[in-house]
């Protein structure tokens, strides 16, 4: 498991490129028959990639007798073909974009197809593992045409949803043609986030945009890569085809709508 420290906004003025991506973009969390876990210490979020056959592990670094003894787990399915992840041997059926909350304490989690994306969040309480598909998620449309950013939001894990300690995720689906995500975009003091970009052409890109509102920086993200926001930046971004990402929120609370709204005229 790759470890990565917090970072204070002033330090992103001095970043070139590939300082800014060491830190904030997770490039390659998917192997074969493994899981790939990158542990963040903002709000101490992990993300990971699970493909094939291949089991949670438990990394040295948690500290802990097995990796969900003190944390709570989010799944999501982001390939094609209907994949099985158990829990301490109850199994889930997982289709395209479905997503499995997995509570504390659970011992042993199993991977079977996939690929599947994963955040994990330390936990205080046991909430009951549970499973969503898509028409669960309560689906929210956003956006128009005139801002190409038609899109539907399902939210999975929140406080009307799959219940929690922390975690907060869901997956947006932009519409053919629409290219804008978040857009007027946010920050949340109280929340880190992190978006999983996924469903983009080969050779496509998404230009992410992140920093402070008033001094913001790009990254060119490929399918399957992920984007660490901490609580001061913004993260919203345009592809040059449509695509889908999962977001997923950790911190001191989770009221998805506590958030500082940020207009485009403001940005810099
Ligand atoms: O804090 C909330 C997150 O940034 C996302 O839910 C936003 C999003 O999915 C969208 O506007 O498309
Ligand atoms: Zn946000």
């Amino acid at each position: 498991m790759q470890v990565r420290y917090a970072t204070a906004p002033e330090q992103v003025r001095g970043m070139d490129t590939r300082a800014l991506r060491d830190r904030f973009l997770v490039e390659d969390l998917f192997g074969e028959d493994e899981v790939r876990l990158v542990y963040s210490h903002e709000d101490r979020i992990v993300v990971g990639g699970a493909a094939g056959s291949a089991r949670l592990p438990n990394p040295e670094a948690l500290r802990a007798g097995f990796f969900l003894e003190r944390r709570e787990l989010g799944v999501v399915h982001v390939g094609r073909e209907p994949g099985t992840v158990s829990v301490d041997g109850a199994a889930y059926k997982m289709g395209a974009r479905e997503c499995l909350y997995v509570g504390r304490g659970a011992r042993e989690v199993v991977f079977e197809g996939g690929p599947y994306y994963l955040v994990s969040t330390p936990a205080h309480a046991a909430y009951p593992t549970a499973h969503a598909t898509m028409e669960d998620a309560e689906p929210v449309r956003l956006g128009g045409r005139e801002g190409s950013n038609e899109r539907t939001i399902y939210k999975y894990i929140h406080a009307q949803g799959i219940r929690s300690c922390q975690l907060v995720l869901g997956v947006t689906v932009l519409e053919p043609g629409s290219m804008w995500n978040t857009m007027p975009c946010h920050t949340h003091e109280r929340r880190t986030e992190v978006y999983f970009y996924f469903g983009l052409p080969e050779g496509e890109r998404v230009v992410h945009l992140m920093g402070r509102p008033d001094e913001t920086r790009n990254l060119i993200v490929a399918d399957r890569q992920a984007v660490i926001s901490p609580c001061w930046s913004v993260h919203c971004g345009f592809g040059t085809r449509s695509y889908s990402f999962v977001w997923a929120m950790g911190g001191e609370n989770q009221a998805y709508d506590d958030m500082e709204p940020v207009a485009i005229t403001e940005m810099r």
